[in-house]
């Protein structure tokens, strides 16, 4: 399915106007601009910085994607350094190519957990899980997977664009999940429903039957690149919106456009503009929304005097909030022979299963890097936070309710450490990580400049509030305990007495009774990483001044102007941010169609 004739990549070849511009074909972008276009009368142009994912193997084969990661299809962010992690800094992924990040994304799927979304009805009214349950369910077509039959079907869609199923098992999640089990985390057969997310479960992915990635493009823009009213621009920045310049309150007029400049070489200065009938939606992602907004004199009053930026509006929540899912770092055990999958990442040791996918589309290849997870609350009094080498760490409750996690649990039969401080530890690895779902910390985006080719400033200020390094080491302590529980640790090759505080292997070969808190949090923040999910930077909500979008995702006090993308999310989510934000796009797109019904005719 799918055909590149209606993507350019030459803004000069972009009519005047379009009834809707979309800024970035990521998870919002992407849905928007299929629900829009829907309607052969409306005019739709989507705007990506990024090449076409079209021709880009590696983000269709799954098990690539950590390949595409540091090259042309990801903006390479990095974070500034952390005054609460040893002033390291941290390198941040995003997706540069159609899809978005989607299209180089772990694939990993998770509609989190229901009060999650509840959480923000009191100041977004519209958004609870309710609304958005019939968005998750028709979004996606679920494939039953033989090996999962206890899989409740009445909560699964099956007739939507999105593909999703149980992903090839691989060595050792088994064991994982039975000694999740055994020390009290209760086994789900899926984390996707009504009920919540609480427990060990093997995870689905966003991967068709054919063993292929499916992104936000291949799902929702492939299907609707033959319709005429739907062009796609490639290799094109939005650099600033344009406002009327009569108008007696702020009203978007359009984008300016520019090519977006090829690896290592200057951008060129040339300029194009492109005329909006409706409105321009931003769906640039956490990082580049809010830079746009900034860039085009919407934000903080005082940063844009600071750049010489003319204000066109004081809008103070731009840029803040920002929240990530941090995660602690892989515990890296030494695995027995045949349990890891590490002999993936040599040429020869994926010559066969790339052959096999190639051919068939069944090969281990078309799997999830992290094949299960668990969600866990820290303050869960039946599972083994408990330590003879230091006090109970208290932490508060910062979870979105009673059934709702603060920590998640990921094992990947591989070396899977993300750190950019650290290297892989070599072959024949198991490891086990934590990840901390709901920070109390917030960090900024700000502008480092006025020029829209440099990187804003991104400082997500990690573990600035002191409780999120203790709900994060009960979560390591649950990596230490369950990997010594069979029968997983009977797949591990332990060392007893490793001192090598430097060796990667160390966290993992201390005794959960011996090793310290103390010890604990040093090796988080050594190890700790980002799990890749930053939110909230343009907050949906009431007040002007702590929130930048209405529930109708409108830009407060700037008209023509929307956002769809995961920069609205009030708070973090406590999982995985690709499937929330599939169904709030599908919801947007149905606002912003009962809103021009002399446009959509019923559609
Ligand atoms: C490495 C990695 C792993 C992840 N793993 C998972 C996972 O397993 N499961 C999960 O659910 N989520 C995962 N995520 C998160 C998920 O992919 C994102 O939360 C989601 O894609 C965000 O959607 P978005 O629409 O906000 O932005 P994006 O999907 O990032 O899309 C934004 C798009 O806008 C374009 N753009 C930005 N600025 C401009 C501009 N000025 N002009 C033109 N175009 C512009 C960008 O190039 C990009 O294509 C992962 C993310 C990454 C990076």
């Amino acid at each position: 399915m799918g055909s590149s004739n209606s993507i350019v990549s030459d803004p000069s070849s972009l009519e005047s106007q379009y009834d809707f511009i979309i800024v970035g074909a990521g998870a919002g972008g992407c849905v928007l601009a299929n629900k829009l276009s829907e309607d052969p009368s409306v005019s739709v142009l989507l705007i990506e910085a990024g090449k076409s994912h079209l021709k880009e193997i590696k983000a269709k084969i799954p098990m690539t994607f950590p390949q595409l990661l540091g090259g042309p299809c990801d903006w390479n962010y990095e974070t500034t350094p952390q005054t609460h992690v040893h002033n390291r800094t941290f390198g941040w992924p995003r997706g540069k190519i159609l899809g978005g990040s989607t299209s180089i994304n772990a694939m990993m799927h998770h509609q989190c957990a229901p009060s999650d979304f509840d959480e923000w009805e009191a100041d977004a009214p519209g958004w609870s899980y309710e609304t958005l349950r019939p968005y998750f369910k028709s979004s996606e077509k679920y494939t039953p997977h033989p090996k999962h039959s206890d899989v409740d079907m009445s909560y699964r869609g099956t007739e939507g664009p999105w593909q999703v199923t149980n992903p090839p098992r691989v060595p050792v999640c088994d064991e994982c999940l039975e000694s999740c089990k055994a020390v009290g985390i209760p086994y789900i057969p899926d984390f996707n429903t009504p009920n919540g997310t609480l427990g060990c479960s093997h995870m689905q992915g966003f991967i068709d039957p054919k063993g292929q990635r499916s992104s936000a493009a291949t799902a929702y823009l492939e299907p609707a690149l033959s319709r005429p009213n739907l062009t796609v621009v490639t290799m094109t920045m939005v650099t600033q919106l344009l406002f009327f310049p009569q108008s007696s309150s702020p009203k978007v007029k359009g984008v300016e456009l520019a090519r977006t400049p090829a690896p290592g070489k200057m951008p060129s200065p040339q300029r194009w503009t492109v005329d909006a009938r409706n409105e321009v939606i931003l769906a640039g992602g956490t990082i580049n929304t809010p830079q746009t907004l900034l860039l085009s004199g919407i934000g903080p009053s005082e940063q844009l005097k600071k750049f010489n930026i003319p204000v066109v509006k004081d809008l103070p929540a731009v840029g803040k909030n920002l929240a990530d899912h941090v995660m602690s770092g892989s515990v890296a055990y030494r695995a027995a022979p045949g349990t890891s999958i590490d002999y993936l990442t040599t040429f020869w040791g994926s010559f066969i299963p790339l052959i096999r996918w190639l051919l068939t589309g069944k090969s281990i290849l078309g799997g999830l890097v992290p094949p299960g997870a668990a969600f866990v609350r820290s303050d869960d009094p039946t599972l083994p936070y408990s330590s003879k080498a230091s006090p109970d760490i208290v932490a508060k409750d910062a979870t979105s309710g009673k059934n709702a996690p603060d920590l998640e649990l990921i094992y990947a039969p591989l070396s899977f450490l993300t750190s950019n401080d650290n290297k892989a530890p070599g072959t024949n690895v198991v490891a086990v990580l934590a990840a901390l779902l709901r920070p109390k910390s917030k960090g900024t985006i700000t502008l480092a400049s006025t020029d829209p080719f440099d990187k804003p400033l991104i400082d997500p200020n990690y573990f600035s509030d002191p409780n999120d390094i203790e709900v994060l080491a009960k979560g390591v302590r649950l990596c230490l305990r369950i990997p010594r529980t069979e029968p997983l640790v009977k797949k591990l090759r332990i060392r007893e007495s490793n001192s090598d505080k430097t060796d990667v292997f160390w966290l993992g070969e201390q005794d959960p009774d011996t090793v310290t808190n103390e010890d604990i949090r040093e090796w988080i923040l050594n190890n700790c990483a980002t799990l890749f999910h930053p939110v909230g930077t343009a907050r949906m909500g009431s007040s002007q001044e702590t929130s930048v979008v209405d529930a109708s995702l409108r830009v407060h006090g700037v008209a023509n102007l929307r956002i769809v993308d995961a920069s609205i999310l009030p708070n973090q989510l406590s999982g995985h941010s690709t499937a929330p934000l599939i169904a709030i796009s599908g919801r947007a797109a149905d606002i912003i169609k009962s809103e021009y019904t002399d446009k959509f005719k019923g559609l």
